[in-house]
């Protein structure tokens, strides 16, 4: 989870939506979600949209916004000034911050309440990563742990047990039994990088090393624990020869054979069941020497503030449909996001599948046995997610020195939390 930043009483705003009577309210008939459909998710995303439609006549029209979370608050930032913007859009765990920054979403806690969405039933550790200044600023929807995916019929012919490594030192210690039975340019371990994705999973080998990003908004990453932290990804990709840098897409490389292991996002679960020609299995993130924690992530959906209050309560019902019990149940087994409500968890359609598909399950365990919430500076402070990307690209590809390469994106990360955010708070 990566719950809201503590820091600062008010954000001074009067947030646009708060005031609103919601029960003299209509809904409008038709209004737009903007989304990127995580984990390939269109066809799932569209048959929702046809029952919301006929359970309430409203007609909800999905626009393919960007091909990422990224693309998408970009075109959602630069639509701000026109009439183009959507009513419900995509809010990853990097962007919905900004979004309320600059004012563009609304708070939900009124509207569901009006709608009796059954909040509570949320997972609390999903819900509470959109809460700032006691309000909700988005529901979750496609959410997620980053997940190990080993291929258990190299694992078997490799000789080792049928399990992900516990430790980020007995990979090492795999990989040389690993690499025998893989192709000549196959590695035990690939991983790619990019923006919401490189800093993401790192988090689990700083946390691991005893570093971090940030303490609150205090960036960290100049300690000998951070530093480690980048000295154990340098040896990662360099002198351990554990790991490769996947060109484009590591779930690719890796349902190709060419990779033994991957982290993967849980959303990409169900593509990886389907692509692999081997039996897939998923594990917990490895710990370092200093323990372990996984990031929980993926992304909400927000409200438009620039919506009429029409569209917005239009919006908060197709919100809360598509997060109900059943919906993020049909979501997670199309994709392998985990359900965001606890009662789909408990359901008997999700434990029917985590009894015949392990797999699915691992994410939602881990959030229970490892999540620790996201270091503020990845995702309150805008633009620092794709910085801090930056200096691990540098380290894994060029194989700059991680002192410096944390060094040279610490200063731009204080300057954009001190333009960005600090004057909000
Ligand atoms: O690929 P997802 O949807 O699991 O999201 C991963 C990260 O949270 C993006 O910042």
């Amino acid at each position: 989870a990566c719950a809201g930043p503590t820091v600062g009483a008010t954000s001074g705003d009067d947030a646009p939506g708060e005031a609103v009577d919601w029960a003299q309210v209509q809904p409008a008939t038709e209004i737009t979600f903007w989304s990127n459909h995580p984990g390939q998710s269109q066809e799932v995303e569209q048959d929702i949209i046809d029952a919301f439609e006929a359970e309430t006549g409203i007609a909800v029209q999905l626009v393919t916004a960007g091909a990422n979370y990224d693309e998408v608050a970009q075109r959602f930032q630069a639509a701000s000034q026109t009439d183009e913007m959507p009513d419900a859009v995509i809010a990853s765990d990097v962007w919905w911050f900004r979004y309320h920054l600059n004012d563009q979403i609304i708070p939900l806690d009124d509207v569901l309440e009006h709608l009796d969405a059954g909040a509570d039933d949320f997972q609390p550790a999903l819900y509470s990563d959109y809460e700032y200044d006691g309000q909700h600023w988005a529901v979750p929807y496609a959410r997620s742990t980053p997940l190990f995916y080993y291929n258990r019929d190299l694992w078997e012919a490799a000789g080792l047990p049928d399990r992900g490594p516990e430790t980020w030192a007995e990979l090492e210690e795999w990989s040389t039994d690993l690499q025998a039975e893989l192709p000549d340019d196959g590695s035990a371990l690939g991983l790619s990088t990019g923006p919401s994705w490189g800093a993401w999973w790192f988090e689990n080998m700083i946390w691991g090393h005893g570093g971090a990003y940030s303490d609150g908004f205090d960036l960290t990453l100049d300690t000998p624990e951070s530093i480690a932290g980048g000295e154990f990804l340098a040896d990662l990709f360099g002198d351990s020869g554990v790991a490769t840098l996947s060109s484009d897409d590591a779930m690719a490389d890796f349902s190709s054979g060419l990779i033994a292991s991957t982290i993967g996002s849980t959303g990409s679960l169900t593509g990886a069941l389907e692509a692999a020609a081997f039996e897939v299995g998923t594990a917990y993130l490895p710990d370092g020497p200093a323990g372990g924690g996984t990031p929980t992530g993926g992304t909400g959906v927000a409200v438009s503030a620039s919506s009429t209050p029409e569209e917005q309560l239009a919006a908060a019902m197709f919100v809360d449909f598509l997060t109900n019990t059943e919906n993020t149940s049909n979501y997670s087994q199309s994709t392998g996001y985990m359900p965001v409500r606890t009662s789909a968890v408990e359901s008997e359609a999700m434990q029917e599948i985590y009894e015949s598909t392990p797999q699915f399950r691992t994410a939602v365990d881990q959030l229970a046995d490892k999540a620790r919430p996201q270091d503020d500076a990845r995702v309150f402070i805008p633009g620092a997610d794709a910085l801090l990307n930056e200096a691990i690209e540098r380290i894994v590809i060029e194989g700059a020195d991680p002192a410096e390469a944390f060094g040279s994106v610490a200063p731009r990360i204080e300057t954009a939390y001190t333009e960005n955010v600090e004057p909000y708070l």
